[in-house]
């Protein structure tokens, strides 16, 4: 059978944090442990606030071990540069892509350069601080024909298509509601004030940073769900805990309505453990749709009979797993992104630039609801 040459994509990485070493940890994994032949990727520029922080970033990928050290062998590194400042990799010609891995409220003006850079651009969760910077990024993206998505990850995972098979398939008939949580005790006093769960200059709190994730099975449960007419869900109540050291919120709490549909509660808190076994709960006419912890990574969910003598024809439970494969699971928002540039797509099916407008949507509106310090925060877009 004729093989063809795999598309690589040529990625700048923006910041050297946590969340950046992990994307890039994943980008040096063999794509053929997840059975992608048809893109790689190379990461050609690092960009830090110093070029010595930078350089320690690459060193430190080029010490790889276990999955990420076949992409150290096999030149995944081989032309990455390391730049003393975000700007250095906007212009790199080497670089296709940016990878924006700093604190959210920095996301909209690092993002806006890279895009009017001409370059592409997966950014991390949230899209931006509100929906009036991304309503400009996207505004920007369309001027420079370049591809643009934020880096909801689990969305690409195998469990969240496995899960919505089930919904889709009907054998759970109705949807009537659901539940999502994102609850992990971060131990916030524990942390320096520079923090940035803590900080509210750097979009601390819990809203910002676990809000994305109860929204992905919302998004993929309910309002992707056949039945669902709603294409503009609302927050309709809302309430949140303030962390009283820095004013940014402890936990928060939101109600969306799809009219005529369903109704999901969000949850997100950085104070207390979530259920080990049900980070969401779909409930169906015919039975449960329960999905496992962590929100971020599951990687099983089982179909429960309804409790009591509630009425249901789906009388045993059945657990399905659905693993990562080889990696963190990032790399499959990354081959989406190689698959989208290399085709000449503005935008992703599977994590649209609408269904991101829903959700930055919906954290506003908790945002302005309740009473943090970050309440009457003003957009940077424009700026
Ligand atoms: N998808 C996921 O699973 C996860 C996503 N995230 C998201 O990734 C983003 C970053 O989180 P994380 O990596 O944990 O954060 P870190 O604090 O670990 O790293 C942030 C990096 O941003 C850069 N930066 C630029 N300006 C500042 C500033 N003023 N203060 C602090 N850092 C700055 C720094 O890199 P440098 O010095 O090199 O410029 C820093 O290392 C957030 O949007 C978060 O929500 C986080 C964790 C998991
Ligand atoms: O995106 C995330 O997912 C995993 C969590 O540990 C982290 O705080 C969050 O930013």
């Amino acid at each position: 059978m004729a093989s063809t040459t795999p598309s690589t994509l040529r990625w700048g990485i923006i910041a050297t944090g946590g969340i950046s070493t992990r994307f890039s940890e994943d980008l040096l994994v063999d794509p053929s442990t997840r059975d992608v032949s048809d893109v790689t990727h190379k990461i050609t520029a690092v960009g830090s606030r110093s070029v010595a922080g930078a350089q320690k970033f690459i060193d430190k990928l080029k010490a790889s071990e276990g999955v990420s050290a076949w992409g150290v062998k096999n030149g995944v590194l081989d032309d990455a540069k390391p730049c003393g400042s975000y700007d250095d990799v906007f212009a790199d010609a080497n670089v296709d892509a940016v990878y924006i891995g700093t604190p959210h409220t920095f996301h909209h003006a690092n993002a806006k350069a890279a895009l009017l850079a001409g370059k592409h651009v997966l950014c991390e969760k949230p899209f931006t601080f509100d929906l009036a910077e991304l309503d400009e990024l996207i505004a920007i993206a369309k001027e420079k024909k370049v591809f643009l998505m934020e880096a909801v990850w689990t969305r690409f995972h195998p469990i969240a298509y496995a899960v919505q098979d089930v919904l889709k398939s009907g054998k759970l008939g109705q949807v009537k509601r659901m539940f999502a949580d994102f609850s992990m005790n971060f131990e916030p006093d524990t942390r320096p004030d520079d923090n940035r769960m803590i900080d509210p200059e750097q979009g601390g709190g819990s809203l910002l940073d676990q809000g994305p994730y109860p929204s992905v099975w919302c998004m993929l449960a309910l309002h992707q769900h056949p039945d669902n007419k709603d294409k503009d869900p609302q927050v309709v109540s809302s309430y949140q805990r303030i962390y009283e050291r820095s004013g940014v919120d402890a936990m928060s709490h939101w109600i969306v309505e799809w009219k005529g549909f369903a109704e999901a509660r969000c949850l997100t808190d950085m104070t207390a453990s979530g259920l080990s076994e049900a980070t969401a709960v779909i409930t169906c006419q015919e039975a449960d749709l329960v999905i496992d912890y962590p929100p971020w990574r599951p990687e099983s969910f089982s179909i429960v009979p309804h409790s009591g003598g509630e009425p249901g024809s789906i009388k045993e439970k059945t657990t399905f797993k659905h693993t990562v494969h080889a990696g963190g699971g990032m790399h499959y928002e990354a081959d989406e992104v190689a698959r989208c540039i290399r085709d000449g797509k503005l935008e992703s099916s599977r994590m649209p630039l609408s269904e991101s407008r829903v959700t930055q949507g919906w954290l506003d509106a908790v945002r302005k609801q309740g009473n943090t310090v970050l309440k009457d925060r003003k957009s940077t877009a424009g700026n």
